[in-house]
């Protein structure tokens, strides 16, 4: 192992946000997150459109923060939506740029994570890497069978952050990650629901397209109806994909992603916020349920995680429909900045050997 110090800066794109962050070594040295309102991004319109406004706030920030960007030795990025892959750290190439530039798995924010990382590293000419993609893909055989021959099952979730969360709480109780079995939840812009047997995440709700919706995707909708509405002339086909993607869920209820300006509404008085903010637990609650027969009820812990869960309303209301199943733990917020640094430094370190993308 060597022992220099490595100064490391992650990037890590989300929906609603653009999270930076410089470590040494472990030690962190900065954090930043900066929001972006739905009016900051309506002006672009494909995710790779964001890239110059995304990476301006970066370099930004790195000069508020009095970081000169020659002292880096490596640059990590969230990976986004590639091919199916086992977990893990992966140097980013020019092939994981091409694929990310087609977004043939689909438009995300994080998509951009690797391209940031992969241009500023050149320039330095230090590494880029990513870790625990959206894309990470270890469900077993079963859980591909969609019920329509031509369609199958896919994995995209927060695998980086569900990951992280499920190895401190499988630490806290005194065993490693691969000697338990999880109901890992991640309420965030998008919501992913995932049994976790063993270290392993052997399905997911494709947190595009399935499961509970969120505040900006609409999870999985009565298909009858929905077919019906992809034929009946009032959208497009582009503005049907965004209204599903990126603009379903609480926004097209209200107009807004953010949870708590929904809980607000409801605390006025506003009866439909007040029932949409219920089955939004409800929609999740019954998503563990159906994951915890995943493992046969054999589940030593539920977690909730992501920004959601800092919100008392909704944590309550999940807890009080699962608690029979597993003792539930909530770990607000995300570990994301942090698992990134730490799986670039294993392969600073010599602890792990980059995984090749191709
Ligand atoms: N204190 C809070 N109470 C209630 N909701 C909150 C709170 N803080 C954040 N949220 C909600 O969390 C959601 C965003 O979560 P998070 O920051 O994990 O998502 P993201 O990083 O934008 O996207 P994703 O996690 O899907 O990649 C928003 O709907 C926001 O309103
Ligand atoms: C597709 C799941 C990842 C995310 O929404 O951030």
């Amino acid at each position: 192992m060597k022992d220099s110090k490595n100064k490391i800066l992650v990037i890590n794109p989300g929906a609603t946000s653009t999270k930076i962050a410089v470590y040494q070594d472990m030690e962190l040295l900065f954090k930043k997150t900066v929001e972006h309102s739905v009016q900051d991004l309506q002006e672009f319109s494909r995710v790779f459109d964001q890239y110059q406004y995304r990476l301006d706030l970066v370099l930004q920030s790195l000069k508020d923060e009095n970081t000169n960007i020659n002292t880096l030795q490596a640059i990590v990025g969230r990976g986004g939506l590639l091919k199916p892959l086992a977990g893990g750290t992966y140097q980013v190439n020019k092939k994981m740029i091409e694929d990310l530039e087609k977004a043939e798995q689909g438009e995300h924010a994080s998509n951009l994570g690797a391209v940031m990382a992969w241009n500023l590293a050149s320039q330095l000419d230090i590494p880029a890497f990513i870790v625990d993609p959206v894309s990470v893909d270890e469900m077993e055989p079963v859980a591909r069978i969609s019920g329509l021959a031509d369609l199958k099952r896919i994995s995209l979730s927060h695998a980086l952050n569900m990951k992280a969360v499920a190895r401190k709480v499988a630490k806290e109780m005194g065993k490693k990650y691969e000697e338990v079995n999880l109901v890992v939840v991640h309420l965030g812009t998008g919501v992913s629901v995932t049994p976790h047997k063993k270290g392993k995440m052997i399905d997911v709700n494709n947190a595009k397209a399935e499961g509970p919706f969120s505040p900006d995707r609409c999870g999985g909708l009565p298909a009858d109806q929905l077919v019906k509405l992809c034929f009946s002339g009032k959208y497009t086909y582009e503005e049907l994909k965004e209204k599903l993607g990126s603009k379903g869920g609480l926004y097209s209820y209200f107009g807004t992603m953010d949870v708590r300006e929904v809980e607000t509404m409801a605390k006025y008085g506003d009866k439909e916020a007040d029932i949409v903010l219920d089955a939004l637990a409800y929609q999740v609650g019954k998503e563990i349920g159906a994951m915890s027969t995943v493992l046969m009820g054999e589940v030593d812990r539920i977690i909730l995680t992501g920004g959601i869960a800092y919100s008392k309303r909704i944590v309550e209301d999940i807890i009080e429909r699962v608690k029979f199943i597993a003792p539930v733990e909530v770990v607000p917020g995300e570990e994301e900045l942090e698992s990134l640094a730490l799986g670039a430094l294993r392969i600073m370190q010599g602890q792990e050997k980059a995984a090749i993308y191709n």
